[in-house]
């Protein structure tokens, strides 16, 4: 890794940092309570107007952001007039209900005054885990990117506890980088970055500029949070780091009231600390889907639609189906076989298989008509599709 004294040289970053930070398209930008909140005092509504321009600026030059902006249950407790957080969770669940309204509405207001949409969604682990709403969140979040809306996404906090709780937002920020394949994550807080140990007690710390995420040894450097309504502090930043790689996305940890943060990442200033990604997105993603659960059926395809899937990449259409065997729903792993049997690629279902025997040799338009509403025009779409061999 590389700090303000010295460069690491056992650690070879093939990557050019400033290369990867102008190559990358789909952004998820975390901002943390204390910032989005002016440490508790309330919502700082210059820096989400900042924030918010920085936000409309990239969209308008054709990349597509993702805000998850936590704040909400800091605020709540300034709107009831809470002093000290309290320990009651169906308390903790109330101020964030009340405070959530505030969060969207400033982000809207903002958002709207640059003449860019934003949409409210809220995640619990409970979504992710499970393979439909997986994949629904997904599909949600692709849609809205693709018509230039920026989603700002906090955590449901009225229906989660303290054992199925992501917790803090540096975990959502990543979990939502890989439900999107994003190409980097930013965490926005109120340290410049990393450092070596926690600078609120050691004024020593040496700055990381940059390291491979996932490296262990970051983790003894990080500590718990500095600020009173901050829940995560450096570790979950360092973790979330890791989980981002893990579909590819790198992670750079930044001061969000650094002017034009985000701006100047994406024109390439290495501002903060990167922490890079080591497996290629693409790679990433297929070791995902390798990861998953059990194959649940496949889905037998004619001559035509294997050579689209095989030779030109594209997506599984239901007029390419011939067969359909096994039971899966929607969101299901399931493999895609030619006429004599051999498997050629494995992909997430977008239909079940009692809708998918429906749909064989029928035309995408076809799909509305045959089962009373359309989810997505492929049987698997491309980009969660993974050829064999
Ligand atoms: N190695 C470290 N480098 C930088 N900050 C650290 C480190 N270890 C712990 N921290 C603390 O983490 C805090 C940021 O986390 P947190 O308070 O959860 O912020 P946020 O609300 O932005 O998530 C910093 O203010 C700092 O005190
Ligand atoms: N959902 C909670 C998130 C709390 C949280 O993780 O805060 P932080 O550590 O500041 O990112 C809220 O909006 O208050």
């Amino acid at each position: 890794m590389s700090t303000d004294s010295q460069a690491d040289a056992g650690v070879s970053l093939s990557v050019d940092p400033s290369e990867l930070l102008r190559a990358a398209r789909r952004i998820v930008v975390k901002v943390g309570s204390s910032l989005v909140t002016n440490e508790g005092r309330g919502l700082d509504e210059a820096a989400i107007e900042q924030w918010s321009a920085q936000l409309a600026t990239l969209v308008k030059s054709g990349r597509e952001l993702i805000m998850v902006s936590s704040g909400a249950i800091a605020e709540g407790m300034k709107r009831l007039g809470w002093k000290t957080r309290p320990k009651m969770i169906n308390e903790l669940q109330a101020a964030a209900a009340v405070g959530q309204m505030g969060l969207v509405q400033m982000y809207e207001t903002k958002l709207r005054e640059q003449e860019v949409g934003s949409a409210q969604v809220l995640l619990t682990h409970a979504d992710l885990a499970d393979r439909e709403r997986y994949l629904n969140a997904r599909s949600t979040l692709l849609t809205l990117l693709e018509h230039g809306v920026v989603p700002v996404i906090n955590e449901n906090d009225t229906v989660v506890n303290d054992e199925i709780k992501f917790g803090d937002n540096d975990t959502l920020g990543a979990l939502v980088a890989n439900l999107v394949d994003a190409d980097l994550l930013v965490i926005l807080t109120d340290q410049k970055g990393l450092y070596s140990a926690d600078p609120r007690k050691n004024p020593n710390a040496e700055f990381i500029h940059v390291a491979r995420a996932g490296d262990p040894r970051l983790e003894d450097m990080a500590g718990g949070a500095g600020s009173r309504v901050g829940t995560g502090g450096m570790i979950t930043k360092i973790l979330a780091a890791k989980r981002a790689a893990g579909s590819g996305a790198s992670t750079v940890i930044a001061w969000g009231r650094e002017p034009d943060a985000l701006l100047r990442l994406s024109s390439g200033e290495p501002i903060g600390t990167l922490l890079i990604a080591q497996t290629p997105k693409q790679q990433a993603r297929k070791q995902w889907m390798a990861d998953q659960l059990q194959l649940r059926g496949h889905v037998t395809v004619d001559e035509g639609a294997a050579d689209k899937i095989v030779a030109e990449g594209k997506s599984l259409l239901p007029i390419g189906m011939v067969a359909v065997s096994g039971e899966f729903s929607r969101g299901d792993v399931i493999a895609i076989r030619n006429a004599q049997g051999q498997e050629l690629a494995r992909g997430l279902a977008n239909y079940s298989a009692g809708e998918a025997r429906l749909l064989c040799r029928k035309s995408t338009n076809a799909v509305e008509g045959l089962l009373g509403y359309a989810a997505e025009p492929e049987m698997i779409h491309r980009d969660n599709l993974v050829l064999r061999g």
